[in-house]
C-alpha cells in the first residue's frame, strides 16, 4: 500500500449542479447574467484568482449541456457531472480529484451560487488549514439576537449570538478525509447540507475562519439587486 504524503496542494471544486428551485427563474440561478457574466463564472474567474492553486473540478447537472463555461487556462481543470443533492456532486468531484491527485490534496468546495467571495478571505483560510493541518471554512458571525424556534414559531430558546456562525464556502479538507465523511454520513442517514457538518459529525477538527457578507449566497429572487451590487461595487 502506498503511503501518500501529506500535501499542501490545493484544488477548488465548483458544486454547479442545482436547479435553483427557490430563485424561481426560467434557468438555473448559476447561469443569471451578472455584471456581464453568469453568476457561476464569476465563482469560477474569483476562486481562479487564488495564487498556488493546482486544480478546479466543476461539477454540472446531468441534462447541463452548456459550453460557455471558460475554465482556468492556467489550472488542471476537469469536468463532472453532478447528482441529486450537493453531497452527490461534492462526491463525484472529489472522486475526480483523487484520481488526479491522490487523497491528500486540500480542496476548497466553493458553492457557485457564491460569486461575491473575496479572494483575502480564501487565502486566510488556506493558510490557516496548512498552519493548523486541519480543516475549515469560512463563515459569518451573527450580529443580530439569535432565537430558536417551537413549532408554532414561538421563542423557545435565546441563544448564546457570539458561538453562532453562519455557514458560507468555501470550505477546505483533505480530499480522502472529505470523500470518507461524507460517504460515512449518507451512510448513517444524515442531511449533509455542507462539508464541515460531515467532517465534524467524525470528530474531525473544523476552523471557523470569519468571512463577509459579500460571499453571500444567491438563493431568492430578492438577492439578486443585492449579488448585482457587489459585483460591481469592488472593495
Ligand atoms: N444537486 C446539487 C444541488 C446544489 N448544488 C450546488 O450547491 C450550491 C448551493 O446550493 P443551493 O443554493 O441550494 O442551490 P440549488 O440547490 O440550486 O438551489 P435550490 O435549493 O433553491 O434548488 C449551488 O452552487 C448549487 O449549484 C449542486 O452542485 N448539486
Ligand atoms: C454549503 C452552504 O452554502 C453553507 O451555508 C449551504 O449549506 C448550502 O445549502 P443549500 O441548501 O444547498 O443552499
Amino acid at each position: 500500500m502506498t503511503i501518500q504524503r501529506k500535501t499542501d496542494g490545493f484544488w477548488v471544486l465548483i458544486p454547479a449542479a442545482g436547479a435553483g428551485r427557490r430563485m424561481n427563474a426560467p434557468i438555473p440561478k448559476q447561469y443569471l447574467n451578472v455584471a456581464g457574466k453568469t453568476v457561476l463564472q464569476h465563482a469560477i474567474d474569483r476562486m481562479a484568482q487564488v495564487a498556488t492553486l493546482t486544480g478546479l473540478v466543476l461539477a454540472t447537472a446531468p441534462n447541463d449541456d452548456r459550453s460557455d463555461v471558460i475554465l482556468p487556462s492556467h489550472l488542471t481543470c476537469h469536468k463532472v457531472v453532478g447528482g441529486a443533492e450537493r453531497v452527490h456532486t461534492v462526491l463525484a468531484g472529489l472522486t475526480s480529484i483523487i484520481a488526479a491527485a491522490g487523497d491528500q490534496v486540500w480542496v476548497l468546495v466553493h458553492d457557485a451560487a457564491r460569486p461575491g467571495v473575496r479572494l483575502a478571505d480564501v487565502e486566510r483560510l488556506m493558510a490557516h488549514c496548512v498552519e493548523f493541518q486541519e480543516g475549515g471554512l469560512l463563515a459569518q458571525p451573527v450580529r443580530d439576537t439569535v432565537k430558536r424556534s417551537g413549532s408554532a414559531n414561538q421563542i423557545e430558546q435565546t441563544l448564546p449570538r457570539d458561538q453562532i456562525w453562519l455557514a458560507q464556502t468555501p470550505q477546505c479538507f483533505r480530499a480522502g478525509e472529505l470523500f470518507r465523511a461524507l460517504e460515512g454520513a449518507l451512510a448513517e442517514g444524515l442531511e449533509v447540507t455542507d462539508e464541515a457538518s460531515a467532517m465534524a459529525h467524525f470528530g474531525h477538527v473544523c476552523h471557523l475562519i470569519t468571512g463577509h457578507w459579500r460571499n453571500m449566497k444567491l438563493t431568492e429572487p430578492e438577492d439578486l439587486p443585492l449579488i448585482e451590487w457587489i459585483l460591481t461595487h469592488d472593495e
